[in-house]
């Protein structure tokens, strides 16, 4: 069975049902999603991809404020000879017209991160499920604000976090759960990406060489490099930290406490628009956010975390993933894995995959070849695939709000960490206190992950 034949058929037999609170629209399981996406850019079109190839999706709508992104959307529909959907544009409220239609069951919310508040509680509001790209809010009353039309609507959201789904990172959920690595004690991670060719090009193409950024430029050049501009702090947190939440229980036994924060000094696009742009006369901007950010984290049952933010220097991609217990280690740059009495040899590393092959999550095993082909290695199949599972089945989404809410809020605080000068910032319990009885289900059976 291919990618194709799968989505025909659906991942699973629909199993019984879960009838959630008030506010969601339909009343039973649904064969179909019907889906509006809000941002078609670079990423809102992943989404699409993965859409067109389900049988059990149906595309009814877009929105997007650029007509050259609508092309580009359009273009796919045609390829993938299925029929073109409702376009909304025209202005930054435009979207509301796409959720207003009573014939979209969710959302998906590909737009530059300022604009998702807004429209998740707007889809909220309206009833639709909302799958959201990282970054649920800006500022720290914004994740507050959400959470409380979460609370008074009950509809699920859900932050897209594909790096869950990764297949190491699920191998190593696998092991920490047969307690391989002992009680965990400290873990890492990072968004340790060259981001320099995204945040510049030369307003015509995709990572084309250049060293301009804004309106005049293309893809996310015209609104994530000026992030880096007015702010200094994690600013985009949650490709690390999801993962770790699942390793530790966050908001399901455990939750992180506070934090603290420290910037570097930030030459790093300087240095990048001299090179490929001598002259530019961008060249002496202040960046704010320092090249790199390293976040500290306590948690109530004792571990510590640390979360590093590195895009402005050369170097090649890695989230540097380190999780440390009683009884040995992982750490991803270093492709390796230590279990004290079961690595080969005393004091000396493992090959990681000798260790992931074997202890490979169900998951994978499973449904690799659906995913095959899929974006970031397959990882954007599962968690979309999470996210449509969870509307046809009326279900709570794998990732819900407080574990949304809880990976976004890092950045608003770390940022407000190191404008203090590196205090520590109080982590705010979204959960209420419900924390200490939830359960850690996350990647448990395959009924919507
Ligand atoms: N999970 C991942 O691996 C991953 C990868 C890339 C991007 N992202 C996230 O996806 C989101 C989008 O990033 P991108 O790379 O697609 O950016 P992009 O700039 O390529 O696309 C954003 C799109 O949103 C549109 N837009 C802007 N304001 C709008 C509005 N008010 N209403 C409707 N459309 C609007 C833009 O015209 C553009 O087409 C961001 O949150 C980003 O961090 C996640």
């Amino acid at each position: 069975m291919d990618r194709r034949d799968f989505v025909k058929n659906g991942v699973v037999g629909l199993a019984g049902l879960t009838i959630m609170p008030s506010g969601v629209l339909f009343g039973k399981n649904a064969d179909k999603v019907r889906l509006g996406y809000i941002g078609v850019g670079l990423r809102g079109r992943n989404h699409i991809g993965e859409g067109l190839l389900r049988d059990d999706v149906e595309i009814v709508a877009i929105c997007d404020i650029q007509e050259s992104s609508l092309k580009y959307c359009r273009e796919q529909f045609v390829k993938a000879k299925k029929k073109l959907p409702a376009e909304y544009t025209g202005g930054l409220d435009a979207y509301k017209k796409l959720v207003d239609r009573k014939d979209v069951d969710a959302v998906i919310i590909s737009t530059p991160w300022q604009f998702h508040k807004d429209q998740s509680i707007y889809a909220m509001r309206a009833g639709k499920y909302v799958g959201c790209e990282v970054i649920a809010g800006i500022s720290v009353q914004d994740h507050w604000d959400i959470l409380k039309v979460y609370k008074e609507t009950k509809v699920p959201y859900m932050t897209l976090e594909n790096v869950c789904y990764r297949r190491d990172v699920l191998a190593v959920l696998n092991m920490v759960r047969q307690n391989q690595f002992g009680e965990l004690v400290h873990l890492e991670a990072g968004y340790q990406h060259d981001l320099r060719g995204v945040l510049f090009n030369d307003g015509k193409n995709f990572n084309g060489k250049g060293a301009e950024f804004g309106p005049n430029t293309v893809g996310e050049a015209q609104w994530r490099t000026q992030w880096n501009i007015d702010r200094n702090g994690d600013i985009y947190p949650t490709h690390g930290i999801g993962p770790i939440m699942n390793y530790i229980d966050i908001n399901r036994g455990n939750r992180f406490t506070n934090l603290v924060s420290f910037a570097s000094k930030s030459p790093g696009l300087n240095a990048y628009i001299k090179k490929v742009s001598p002259g530019n006369k961008n060249e002496n901007i202040k960046f704010k956010n320092g090249d790199i950010v390293t976040t500290q984290m306590n948690c109530a049952n004792g571990e510590t975390v640390m979360l590093t933010h590195d895009t402005h220097l050369p170097r090649p991609y890695s989230i540097g993933f380190r999780v440390q217990g009683t009884e040995g280690l992982w750490m991803d740059v270093a492709d390796a894995i230590y279990i004290e009495g079961k690595s080969k040899t005393y004091d000396e590393w493992d090959k990681a995959n000798v260790w992931l092959e074997k202890y490979d999550h169900p998951l994978w095993k499973k449904y690799e070849h659906l995913a095959e082909g899929a974006g970031h290695g397959g990882m954007d199949w599962f968690v979309f695939n999470a996210f449509i599972q969870a509307v046809k089945q009326k279900k709570q989404t794998p990732i819900d709000i407080y574990d949304s809410l809880t990976m976004s809020v890092i950045t608003p605080l770390s940022e407000k960490s190191i404008a203090e000068g590196n205090m520590p910032q109080e982590f705010p319990d979204f959960t209420e206190g419900a924390w200490k009885d939830r359960k850690n289900t996350f990647a448990l059976d395959d009924s919507g992950f």
